[in-house]
């Protein structure tokens, strides 16, 4: 398999090179099991957002949750959200908006409890995920904000993959470029 060398907060990884369809390969980037990843990219993930430009921080599951954690746990914060994949029983009342995403197929939805969704109502809410491409999922979490009555105060994200890169509206610690088949870079 090819991969692709990147550092990110001051480490460097191997981005194992994966198919999504014959002519599009994406640098997969799993936080999943790397601890050591997983704080530094925390760390400077909140270097990018001053504490006093928004109240909470939310993430979509499920690859950015230890993120986010360790986020909340590097600031202080005692409460952080995740917006779902899907409503569970013990999620009263539930919201909920359609996502779609360049990793999967079809369309998925993204829920929050209504306990959640009204401790965000009026809040400045910092938007955050691992890799922003398509911006599916971002587009979702905002939809979800501002259907709990929320306002976005930022989006910030580790890696920012192929036109992402152009977005004006988001921070992000790395560049990640698209793939061909062969494991060169998709426009070079
Ligand atoms: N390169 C990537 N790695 C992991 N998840 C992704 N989602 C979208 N692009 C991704």
């Amino acid at each position: 398999m090819h991969t692709y060398p990147i550092h990110i907060a001051g480490l460097e990884r191997q981005l194992p090179i994966c198919r999504v369809t014959d002519d599009l390969y994406i640098g997969a980037f799993i936080c999943f099991g790397d601890a050591e990843l997983t704080v530094a990219c925390a760390r400077e993930l909140l270097k990018l957002a001053p504490a006093e430009s928004y109240d909470y921080l939310l993430t979509a599951e499920a690859k950015s949750i230890p993120l986010i954690h360790e986020m909340a746990r590097q600031s202080g914060a005692k409460k952080y959200f995740i917006a779902r994949k899907g409503p569970k029983a013990y999620m009263p009342d539930p919201i909920h908006v359609e996502d779609t995403s360049i990793t999967t197929a079809g369309t998925q939805r993204l829920y929050l409890g209504r306990d959640d969704a009204d401790m965000l109502r009026g809040k400045r809410v910092l938007l955050m995920d691992d890799v922003i491409s398509t911006g599916g999922s971002l587009h979702a979490m905002e939809e979800l904000v501002a259907l709990a009555g929320g306002i976005v105060a930022g989006r910030v994200a580790v890696l920012a993959e192929g036109d992402a890169q152009k977005r004006e509206d988001i921070k992000f610690l790395a560049p990640l470029p698209l793939f061909n088949a062969d494991g060169t870079v998709k426009g070079e």
